[in-house]
């Protein structure tokens, strides 16, 4: 499709391609479109609101919430749970699955999200996002337990991030490649401006925290000692180093000019089981990633197979550009 195309048409094109489509998922993404917009100006407002800071309230995470934290969770819930697709919701910010009334009209569809991602960027205006992954409801169950929300990644039917940094960037696959759009603040609509998005497969920048460098496992440490050395090592170039502290940013990064981003297991997270949650960080972001052509792993598995036990549950997360996330599986098997 054309660059300059609107996301409302090339939503309904998609949805012409499929002869039984019924418009249900087509109306399920227009309203995840129209909470982003709104999350998008209630982010570029801040203080003026008086909506930067903490919450004063804790998540199943144990992390207090920041107020947009809150407010992003409740404008993506309410949209959603209004717009009558899904049949069930779940969130960071919501410790358990949330049944809609009993009076919401149900949908074919489940939506997990993290609705603000970076969230301790947002009081020091750096990039946030949200994050969201659609799944197929269980026909005939009027309130989907949490249960029915723990399909492998590959089960998922769409995936896509929002992001709010200097413009306000809607990236999604559906199956069928990754497409970005950029919201047109004057008109209020998303414009194509990324088409059939794809990850160079090699890369010279890196995305970790060192500041876990000594909690590491062995093959992280040997990857990013080689990177390090540079091209005096076995490597033999140089590589540079990037960590905005927001996974959207990271990613985003990623698909636009290659990368590996890590948060691997290490001995400070290992009884959490890892930093990032499979479900609303890590699933739709692995999507997103083969799509584009990249590869996404733990260190030893890929992510979108692993079989989730819980709504909130951990996992590491190495992903990016195909042959170095490659190398790094190679060492966890060696
Ligand atoms: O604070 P750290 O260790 O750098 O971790 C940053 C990571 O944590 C996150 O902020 C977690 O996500 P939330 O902000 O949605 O809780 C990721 O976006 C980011 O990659
Ligand atoms: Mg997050
Ligand atoms: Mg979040």
């Amino acid at each position: 499709m054309q660059i300059g195309t609107s996301l409302t048409h090339f939503l309904i094109e998609s949805q012409r391609a499929h002869k039984a489509a019924s418009g249900d998922f087509t109306l399920l993404m227009n309203d995840i479109v129209s909470a982003c917009k709104v999350i998008s100006s209630y982010v570029n407002k801040g203080n003026l609101i008086g909506i930067l800071g903490s919450a004063e309230s804790e998540n199943i995470q144990g992390e207090t919430q920041k107020k947009l934290d809150v407010i992003s969770n409740d404008v993506f819930t309410n949209t959603l749970m209004q717009g009558g697709q899904v049949a069930g919701l779940a969130s960071e910010e919501m410790d358990d699955v949330y049944h809609l009334p009993a009076t919401a009209q149900r949908g074919k569809y489940l939506c997990v999200y993290d609705p603000l991602d970076g969230s301790s960027n947002i009081d020091v205006n750096v990039t946030v996002g949200t994050i969201f992954s659609v799944l197929h409801a269980p026909e005939g169950v009027a309130n989907p337990a949490e249960a029915e929300f723990l399909q492998p990644g590959t089960e998922q039917v769409a995936a896509g991030y929002c992001i709010y940094g200097p413009s306000t960037i809607m990236v999604l696959t559906t199956g069928d490649g990754v497409n970005g759009f950029t919201l047109d603040k004057d008109i209020g609509e998303f414009m194509l401006t990324h088409p059939n998005i794809t990850i160079p497969e090699d890369t010279s920048e890196f995305a970790i925290n060192m500041s876990n460098q000594r909690f590491w496992d062995a093959p992280v440490k040997r990857y990013i000692d080689e990177c390090l050395i540079g091209k005096e090592g076995p490597r033999g170039r140089d590589f540079n180093m990037r960590w905005v502290a927001s996974m959207v940013a990271e990613v985003h990064r990623i698909l636009t000019r290659g990368g590996i981003f890590m948060y691997p297991i290490d001995s400070k997270h290992r009884e959490r089981g890892g930093k990032l949650r499979l479900m609303y960080e890590a699933n739709p972001m692995s999507m997103i990633v083969e799509q584009a052509g990249g590869l996404s792993i733990t260190g030893p598995d890929r992510i979108m197979s692993l079989a989730p036990q819980k709504l909130h549950q951990r996992v590491p997360v190495i992903l990016g550009s195909k042959n170095e996330v490659q190398r790094v599986w190679d060492y966890h098997k060696a």
